[in-house]
């Protein structure tokens, strides 16, 4: 059996005295790419946010390979650069070029944290990211500057930054929500492509169920914070996903 690469127990999380997860729970296996569905305010933002650190949960446990990611201790600060995260607003820097973004990603494991000046990065990184860049289909825009690509370029960019990160983990949060359904379709298939050649483990926020029933390996479903499925997507029912939508009936008094 594979060992998971991301393994997540019983997080939870209030704001405010409101609860909005209740016990999540993920395991991801090398190569495999889990979506996580729900609606709107369901908790799946908080969920990927708990696990690098980026909301401090309330109770449980995440870690790559078995390191712990959120005990607070420098080898937790290490371990969580063995994860990246793509968000929706993609968080790139965009007078920069795609190359000099892909360049930023390898910053936390260079010896010494070198600066934003270009010409700092070695020239080995400076292949690598090209390598990277290459792998999502981007080589011959490496010197573009980000603000000029199109929306799924740019996410392309950023799963190349996470490439020459040499991530070992995926979290991707609502990574196509922004993109036309070609460029989404497109992001996707670059993604789950990365996940299995690359032996990646990705865990992606998705609103889109169909798009994520054709790429991901496993569906888990999140309603008020609670895991409500979670399965292979070949078993989990149309009905289990439309439940995650369904307005709670109110009966008028
Ligand atoms: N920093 C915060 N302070 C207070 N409440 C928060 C905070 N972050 C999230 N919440 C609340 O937690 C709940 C879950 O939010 P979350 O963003 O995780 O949901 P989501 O499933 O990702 O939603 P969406 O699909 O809309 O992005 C929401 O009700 C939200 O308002």
């Amino acid at each position: 059996m594979t060992a998971n690469a991301l393994t997540v127990r019983g997080l939870r999380k209030s704001f405010g005295g409101r609860t909005v997860l209740s016990g999540f729970d993920l395991d991801v296996a090398p190569g495999e790419v889990v979506a996580v569905l729900g609606a709107n305010g369901s908790g799946k933002s908080t969920a990927l946010k708990c696990v690098v650190g980026l909301v401090r949960p309330d109770a449980g446990r995440a870690g790559v390979f078995g390191a712990d990611l959120l005990d607070g201790s420098r080898a937790a600060d290490r371990a969580r650069t063995r994860v990246a995260m793509v968000f929706q607003q993609i968080h790139l820097v965009r007078r920069r070029t795609a190359l000099d973004n892909v360049c930023a990603g390898a910053l936390g494991r260079l010896p010494l944290r070198r600066s934003w000046a270009p010409a700092a990065f070695p020239r080995e990184l400076r292949e690598e990211a090209m390598a990277c860049l290459d792998r999502v289909g981007l080589a011959d825009r490496a010197h573009e500057r980000v603000a000029a690509l199109s929306g799924g370029q740019q996410q392309r960019v950023a799963l190349a930054r996470a490439l020459c990160q040499r991530a070992e983990v995926l979290l991707a949060d609502e990574p196509v929500s922004a993109l036309d359904p070609s460029a989404a379709e497109n992001v996707m298939t670059v993604m789950t492509d990365l996940a299995r050649t690359e032996s990646i483990a990705v865990a992606a926020v998705l609103h889109q169920p169909e798009l994520a029933r054709r790429h991901a390996d496993r569906l888990v479903g999140l309603r008020g914070g609670r895991i409500v499925f979670a399965g292979p997507s070949a078993d989990v029912s149309q009905e289990q996903v439309s439940s995650l939508y369904a307005v709670d009936e109110e009966v008028p008094a």
